[in-house]
């Protein structure tokens, strides 16, 4: 069953001076499939990111996410849709410094007027998948980077979105917490069979996911597979990116 498709997307920026950031993309993606995206800084994943969120309309094309265009929804349809439907992550976390972590968590719980108890049930379910029990009354800056990203992560989960969008959620995490955080989304993936796409310009990151799709200049450029094994699958991106001519950082050669 097909859980997001594009058809066609373009998104042209600017008025006078016009600038292609994407072009005729075409992509489906299946439920239950965790997804990278990756290219070259300027290629276009923010963008294709931000029109798969239904936070930037494409210029011409179709969104369909679980068989539904969420661009011909009214503003306030649009909003609950996003909130029910799907699940962000971002590079810098967004938690709210002025509520706890367990408070930051339940938010897209308490912005659709859920019973308490439900609530609290939920909280504490999501909280044990995660491990992050033991922080859900301290306030966000009492918790290191990889701990925060695992309560947005929550947050982003809690109410089990069709699709969880992540944009460089390890971009900002050294590369112990980066791990713990991709074996997190794997889990997910694997447990909760929650269809996951992530944008990264990490390798290491990327080897996660099922299927890596490469963009440049605003065109799908190529896409991998991944088989049994994570290492070949992580060498096999490095090479890809090696083609694509991306930044220094893309094309890492650390091994593991
Ligand atoms: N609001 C905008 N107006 C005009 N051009 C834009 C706008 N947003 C993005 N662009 C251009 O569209 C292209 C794609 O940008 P986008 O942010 O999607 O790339 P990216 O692959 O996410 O880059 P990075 O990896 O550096 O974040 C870039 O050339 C960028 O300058």
């Amino acid at each position: 069953m097909e859980i997001l498709k594009l058809k066609h997307i373009s998104k042209i920026y600017g008025d006078k001076v016009q600038f292609s950031a994407l072009k005729n993309i075409n992509l489906n993606i299946e439920k239950g499939e965790f997804i990278g995206i990756m290219g070259p800084s300027g290629s276009g994943k923010t963008t294709l990111l931000n029109v798969i969120s239904t936070i930037d309309h494409p210029t011409s094309g179709e969104v369909l996410i679980n068989g539904e265009n969420p661009y011909i929804l009214n503003h306030s349809k649009l909003a609950l849709f996003r909130r029910r439907k799907l699940g962000f992550v971002f590079q810098d976390f967004n938690l709210i410094d002025t509520l706890t972590i367990g408070e930051n968590i339940v938010l897209p719980l308490t912005l659709d007027g859920h019973k308490v108890s439900m609530m609290e049930k939920k909280l504490k379910d999501v909280a044990a998948r995660l491990g992050i029990e033991n922080i859900l009354s301290k306030r966000t800056y009492e918790v290191s980077g990889g701990q925060a990203q695992r309560a947005a992560i929550a947050r982003a989960i809690i109410h089990t979105p069709l699709l969880l969008l992540a944009d460089e959620p390890t971009g900002n995490l050294d590369s112990k917490a980066a791990k713990d955080v991709m074996e997190l989304f794997e889990c997910i993936n694997n447990d909760m069979g929650v269809t996951t796409l992530m944008v990264t310009h990490d390798a290491k990151s990327a080897s996660y996911c099922h299927r890596v799709i490469f963009i440049k200049d605003g065109q799908l450029f190529n896409e991998i597979h991944r088989g049994e094994s994570r290492q070949k699958f992580y060498q096999q991106i490095i090479d890809v990116l090696s083609l694509l001519g991306g930044e220094e950082h893309d094309i890492a050669t650390v091994r593991f």
